[in-house]
């Protein structure tokens, strides 16, 4: 493998090639009472948190002591970093410690239609060993080959520090790393592939390397034909 880290440009948010954003026809409010000042609202009983839904800041009870805007705020884990692995190529570790629960790093790319990432694969990467896909909505794909965010270097195992949550703002969906256990400082960090990518006949083929006692032999789910899930 090259020393050279892969080049990538880094984004803030995705990027719809094929379409424009959606916009919510309506915002879904809180039953949350705001906090004393200084306290922040919406945690755990937040009815929008436990949908997986984030707050909108202009009608949110809370206002701006709301803290279920993770996405919008841009939340991640500061001190990340690419490294080379032994057998599993770049990774990324991290180097503070991290609490279970945490937005690690959000994964971000293109957004585009399976029918433009099949193209791509056979075009613009068909050189490609590596790939950088992850199943988005209603038939689209977030395309993290050229344009995304660190987290397209977290490779996978069987048993993971990590997970892939969607999220919704808005009218779009949001996918995030989040901490599944406190993960130590210096720590690789992993999510299971098997729930979460989208070339899966393609990682089905590849030999797993985590190391884990429970390792399934290969880094993608077994199938028989392409792109099923
Ligand atoms: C999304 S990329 C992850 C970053 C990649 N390691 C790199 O160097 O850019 C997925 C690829 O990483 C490698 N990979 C990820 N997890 C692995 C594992 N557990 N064992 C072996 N290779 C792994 C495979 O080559 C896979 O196709």
């Amino acid at each position: 493998m090259s020393n050279r880290k892969p080049f990538f440009t880094r984004i803030r948010s995705n990027i719809f090639v094929e379409r424009k954003p959606y916009k919510a026809e309506e915002d879904i409010i809180c039953q949350c009472v705001r906090p004393f000042e200084g306290e922040m609202g919406c945690g755990e009983d937040c009815i929008n948190r436990m949908l997986f839904y984030e707050c909108d800041p202009n009608c949110c009870p809370c206002g701006d002591q709301c803290s279920n805007r993770r996405f919008q705020r841009k939340e991640r884990t500061k001190e990340l970093q690419v490294f080379q692995t032994k057998d599993r190529g770049w990774g990324l570790r991290t180097l503070v410690d991290i609490k279970k629960g945490d937005l690690v790093i959000e994964y971000r790319g293109e957004i585009i239609s399976h029918q433009l990432c099949e193209e791509r694969m056979c075009t613009t990467y068909v050189n490609e060993k590596n790939f950088y896909f992850l199943e988005y909505c209603n038939g689209e794909v977030i395309d993290a080959c050229t344009k995304g965010t660190e987290a397209r270097f977290i490779n996978h195992s069987c048993d993971p520090n990590c997970h892939i949550e969607k999220w919704c703002r808005g009218g779009e969906a949001h996918f995030g790393v989040f901490a599944s256990q406190d993960i130590e400082a210096k720590s690789e960090l992993f999510y299971d592939y098997n729930f979460s990518t989208f070339n899966n006949s393609v990682e089905s083929e590849q030999a797993c390397h985590c190391g884990s006692e429970n390792c399934r032999g290969t880094i993608g789910r077994k199938v028989s034909s392409r792109h099923a899930r």
